[in-house]
């Protein structure tokens, strides 16, 4: 069965411009990983233990499986097509993931996962949706998924993660590291909004998007960068041990990043 590919991203630059409701408008350039992914394929349920009606993912992850975002995004896109072939083919087959991208560490792992999914079904069972549409039905599962589903190696992305723009620029390759620290999205949000909360305006996230990721990283440390770094260490002191000069932080944490350099 051909093997789909999930990439991991990191944010070159988060920055807050606002609030709405729960959520926080940002203005972020998403970067693809492109050395690390998950691996997506259908496999029939006759080669796996499974039961005809449950819809099963085979894999090593931490959260069963209605906490899991491909089955969060199977339940959105049954919701938004309302598609019988949707549910035949998850009664005949398991999804089965090589799992490598860390969880809880700022890489979109379970977005991608989550939109990669949505690509799958939308390609398998010919649903004929557009990209858009897709990113629609993928933001109900995560803010990240959007940049996924349209598959850019660079975006500006902005909103709550549903405006993803393309931004031509060279692929750049990283080392990440990941410390084992289980960072909370919501807890890191709700940190910035009671301890940090200062949105920049209009003609400073504008200035940001024109630059290149290379410029960004030239310019700004990793504090400048991310406005969620100084939340996450408030909330998780181990983390600043981690911490070594010259590497940036990727989303809500806990991955850091640099440029690899070229041996
Ligand atoms: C921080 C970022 C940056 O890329 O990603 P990660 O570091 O998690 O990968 C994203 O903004 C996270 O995206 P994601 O992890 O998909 O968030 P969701 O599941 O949609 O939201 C979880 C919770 O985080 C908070 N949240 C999320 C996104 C956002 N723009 N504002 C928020 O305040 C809300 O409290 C929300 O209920
Ligand atoms: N497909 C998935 N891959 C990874 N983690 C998932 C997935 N589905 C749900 N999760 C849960 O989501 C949380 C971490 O999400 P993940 O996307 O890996 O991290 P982050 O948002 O920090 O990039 C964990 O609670 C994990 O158990």
């Amino acid at each position: 069965m051909k093997k789909y590919k999930a990439y991991a991203k990191v944010n070159i630059f988060l920055k807050i411009t606002g609030r709405r409701n729960e959520y926080h408008e940002i203005v972020s350039r998403f970067m693809r990983v492109n050395d690390l992914y998950d691996a997506l394929s259908f496999v029939s349920k006759k080669n796996v233990q499974a039961k005809a009606n449950e819809f099963k993912i085979i894999g090593d992850f931490d959260c069963t499986t209605k906490q899991n975002t491909i089955y969060k995004a199977y339940v959105a896109l049954k919701e938004a097509t309302s598609s019988q072939a949707l549910e035949k083919l998850m009664r005949t087959y398991a999804i089965a993931v090589e799992k490598h991208i860390p969880a809880f560490a700022g890489l979109g792992g379970g977005s991608s996962d989550a939109a990669t999914y949505l690509k799958m079904c939308n390609e398998v069972l010919h649903l004929g949706l557009s990209l858009n549409e897709l990113a629609q039905i993928g933001l109900h599962v995560g803010a990240d998924v959007p940049f996924f589903i349209y598959g850019y190696e660079s975006a500006n992305v902005s909103g709550i993660g549903e405006v993803v723009e393309a931004f031509d620029e060279e692929l750049l390759a990283f080392d990440i590291y990941t410390p084992e620290v289980q960072i909370s999205t919501p807890q890191v949000y709700k940190a910035y909004r009671e301890s940090f909360y200062a949105p920049i305006d209009g003609f400073a996230a504008d200035e940001l998007k024109k630059k290149s990721s290379l410029d960004i990283l030239n310019e700004l440390d990793a504090k400048e960068a991310n406005d969620l770094f100084n939340p996450a260490l408030q909330e998780y002191s181990d983390l600043e041990q981690h911490y070594q000069d010259g590497y940036y932080f990727s989303g809500s944490g806990s991955s850091f990043f640099k440029v690899k350099e070229e041996k």
